[in-house]
């Protein structure tokens, strides 16, 4: 593990040598009135300037609720979240969410205006600075045509477009998607996971990417996190840098992609072993 955090380290250039996000012994719980939900347990990681990190687990294992302790809207009750050094108190500008969901745009606000939206409510950009910003945004995820329009005449792609571009216009330190592209159908999907990586080799920001597909990880991440069914702790760290959309299907992407696979359902087969031994 020590050694793929060092390899992509290496990776990232020198100036990765400083991690960007740490994540350290984290356990994440939900307290209802009946029952205590351990969501994560003990997880650490480190994600570097750069990095395209992976949370992969099976469903429930907790990568949405580790995702919204880095954004600050849950408190571990164990352990540290600390970004650029600091430990995170509550949400902030400088992790932007994009959600699995298309309606997370304003529906009576056009694209621009919603590109625009975080920019002033934060007051971090005055208005014509903003609109700038927004206009560019929208250019990098190709929707200039549709800088006027409204959401309901975009689709399901062309939503999530907005809604990373509206994330990247506030430049924050580390962009937070959980399962951006679950919603959409095979072909857009794979549209989307080309064009975030085409955005990434433009822009070259952080991004912290859950996703239950094994095949999803391995494209998008440049290192992935395995992690066990519920609660979720930390399987492996692995690097997969060196696949994309290109190399799938070949000899080491079809390995590595069974290495994984094996990983997350190896309880499971021992499980199934005992039950009928
Ligand atoms: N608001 C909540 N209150 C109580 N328990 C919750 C709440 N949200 C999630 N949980 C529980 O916490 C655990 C982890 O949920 P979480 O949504 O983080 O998993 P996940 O890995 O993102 O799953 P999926 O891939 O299905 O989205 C689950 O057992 C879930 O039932």
């Amino acid at each position: 593990m020590g050694m793929a955090r060092q390899e992509a380290a290496d990776w990232a250039g020198n100036d990765a040598a400083r991690s960007l996000l740490q994540v350290e012994g984290v356990t994440l719980q939900y307290k209802t009135r009946e029952h205590l939900v351990t969501a994560t347990y003990r997880v650490g990681f480190d994600v570097f300037p750069a990095d395209r990190f992976v949370l992969l687990g099976p469903s429930g294992c907790g990568k949405s609720t580790l995702l919204k302790g880095v954004a600050g809207f849950l408190d571990p009750v164990e352990g540290a979240i600390r970004l650029n050094g600091k430990p995170v108190r509550g949400p902030g500008p400088d992790r932007m969410m994009v959600f699995q969901e298309f309606d997370q745009l304003l529906p009576w606000r056009t694209v621009k205006q919603n590109v625009m939206f975080p920019m002033r409510c934060c007051h971090r950009f005055k208005a014509a600075e903003a609109e700038e910003r927004a206009r560019a945004a929208i250019a990098k995820v190709n929707l200039t045509k549709f800088t006027d329009a409204y959401p309901h005449m975009l689709s399901g792609g062309m939503k999530q477009r907005v809604a990373i571009a509206r994330a990247l216009a506030m430049e924050p330190d580390i962009l937070l998607m959980d399962e951006p592209f679950a919603a959409l159908d095979a072909l857009t999907r794979r549209k989307m996971q080309e064009e975030l990586l085409r955005l990434w080799e433009e822009v070259r920001f952080t991004v912290l990417f859950v996703t239950h597909s094994i095949e999803e990880a391995i494209i998008v991440g440049n290192r992935i996190l395995v992690l066990s069914p519920h609660p979720g702790q930390v399987r492996a760290e692995l690097n997969s840098h060196e696949y994309d959309h290109d190399t799938m299907g070949g000899e080491q992407f079809v390995k590595l992609q069974q290495r994984i696979h094996d990983m997350l359902f190896a309880e499971r087969v021992e499980e199934e072993v005992h039950r009928h031994a």
